[in-house]
């Protein structure tokens, strides 16, 4: 009897690498997550051990294979995707990192990126890169590397060293050093790849002072890039053939192929990503533009809005202030009120993300009376990740002027039927909800599998998309702009309290 074949996807994420094994049906057969270390040697500064992301994989990848007793002979092609705009810089002959890894949420480089916009480069690097002048993406990352790391420069313009996001150095590591590639999707995180000419920006790099020995060759979302180093999955060379940046896995997982076509992923923050279809659309309300994963040819654009703070406040409640014991009891307390009565948590953390970017923001809270219990308190900060997300999506309804006719969701707190009913009736839109929820990866595995003839082509992948729930809006117009005006006044009253922290990031 031949045994079955498998996806396998590799999703290495901000706080922990995972390895899951798909079949045909883009269900999960077996998967195994290893958590990473998070270093912050500084206040602000969030560094990985790229070494370790390394170690991890491979440790996941056994462990899955051995754990669902399934052959190296039986993986069809494997899939990577990432964090994305997390920084490597390795040494090509020793394939040992320079330093750690920059993490996309490290604010160690924000004065390089104030310089530039001092000096007025910020309308132009907008232009080209569809991106904002800001820390969180890798160009002033790879700069920030090259200054401080003894002899890096020197090096660097020997052409000794590599630069990658966490995509190119896993395919560099599995290939035995014999592959450097990225796809579009990791190279439209980096403020140094050009999204509409399609490559690497000659004139930020001067900018930057990057010379292009570093640079990885940028190939498409769905292709064979190279082979696995036989040592590496016990004797066998598995395909590697499906790249894409975690949030555009996300949206090719829920099958986001049609402009206006839109997903929310509810983890650590909330990633907004709406298909816009082959010409890219710039925003001039505060959301990025980015290319999403295709399968093809032709380039596929996205307009993006990202919220860096939605579960991360739920982990808050429990692990902070200690109210809750895990994060899905927070449906229950949400449910034992009728209202929120008026009180609005704003959890500006580390500033707001889209469509704010407010870097010297930090959190508050409205509206509290002698009567707010803590029920109240946790149905206040579901509803702030709700409020959050509406935030973007109306700047995206009037950035991209396509209809939009429901969003599809995912993610950890995507579980929580009081939030997503919230979110129903806050943006008067249906929401659905698939089954796997496992989208980041799923889309990764359809990648891979649609260049290597496991799944025949988009129609083939559409047929696995099936509904776990579907929410609808419930609640009268006046009501709702009532809510959403209470919260905008939340967040511009907490916009305005900047006490003694005015210019603290650098800004
Ligand atoms: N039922 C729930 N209700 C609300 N938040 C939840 C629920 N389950 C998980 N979360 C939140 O979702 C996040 C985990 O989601 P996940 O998609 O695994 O995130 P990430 O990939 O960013 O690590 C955590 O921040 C957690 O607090
Ligand atoms: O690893 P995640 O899921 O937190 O996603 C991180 C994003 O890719 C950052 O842009």
């Amino acid at each position: 009897m031949t045994k079955p074949m498998y996806i396998m996807a590799i999703d290495q994420g901000t706080t922990s690498t995972r390895a899951i094994l798909f079949n045909k049906q883009g269900e999960v057969i077996h998967q195994v997550q290893k958590e990473i270390t998070q270093f912050f040697p500084e206040p602000g500064w969030v560094e990985h051990d790229a070494n370790e992301i390394w170690m991890t994989t491979q440790a996941v990848i056994a462990s899955v294979l051995i754990e669902a007793h399934v052959d190296p002979n039986q993986v069809a092609a494997i899939g990577i995707t990432n964090q994305r705009e997390t920084t490597v810089i390795w040494d090509k002959k020793t394939g040992l990192p320079i330093y750690h890894a920059l993490v996309w949420q490290s604010r160690q480089t924000s004065y390089i990126a104030d310089q530039l916009l001092a000096e007025g480069y910020g309308p132009l690097i907008s232009q080209k890169t569809g991106l904002r002048v800001d820390a969180y993406f890798s160009g002033t990352k790879i700069k920030w590397l090259l200054d401080h790391v003894p002899h890096a420069r020197e090096k660097a313009e020997a052409g000794e060293l590599l630069f990658g996001t966490i995509d190119t150095w896993l395919i560099w590591k599995l290939t035995g050093g014999e592959v450097h590639v990225t796809d579009y999707t990791n190279a439209s995180r980096t403020m140094i790849y050009n999204i509409h000419d399609l490559t690497w920006d000659e004139e930020i790099l001067t900018l930057l002072d990057i010379p292009t020995s570093l640079l990885p060759e940028v190939k498409s979302s769905s292709e064979v890039y190279g082979k696995t180093a036989a040592y590496h999955m016990f004797g066998q060379e598995v395909p590697i053939a499906g790249v894409a940046g975690d949030q555009q896995a996300a949206l090719f997982g829920q099958n986001c192929f049609a402009p206006g076509d839109i997903k929310n992923t509810y983890g650590t923050g909330c990633f907004i990503l709406m298909n816009t279809g082959e010409t890219p659309i710039h925003s001039e309300n505060g959301l990025i533009t980015t290319i999403a994963a295709s399968v093809g040819d032709q380039v596929t654009y996205a307009l993006e809005g990202s919220v860096f703070v939605a579960g991360s406040a739920i982990q808050w409640l429990r692990d902070g202030l200690e109210m809750i014991q895990t994060a899905a009891e927070t449906e229950e307390h949400a449910l034992a009120v009728s209202s929120s009565e008026g009180v609005y948590v704003v959890p500006a953390f580390v500033g707001l993300g889209a469509p704010h970017w407010d870097t010297d923001a930090r959190g508050a809270i409205f509206g509290l009376t002698r009567g707010t219990s803590k029920d109240i308190f946790i149905r206040a900060t579901l509803e702030a990740i709700a409020y959050q997300s509406k935030d973007v999506m109306e700047t995206m309804k009037t950035d991209a002027g396509l209809p939009i006719n429901s969003m599809r969701v995912d993610g950890g707190a995507a579980k929580n039927n009081y939030l997503m009913q919230f979110q129903s009736d806050l943006l008067n839109l249906p929401i659905k909800r698939p089954k796997v929820n496992e989208t980041t990866a799923l889309g990764a595995a359809y990648l891979a599998g649609l260049a290597t003839g496991y799944w025949q082509d988009l129609e083939d992948i559409q047929k696995n998309w099936q509904l776990d729930t579907e929410y609808y809006p419930d609640m009268t117009e006046p009501v709702r702009n009532q809510l959403y005006s209470g919260w905008q006044q939340a967040v511009l009253a907490t916009r305005h309290f900047k006490h003694g922290r005015e210019g603290s990031s650098g800004k």
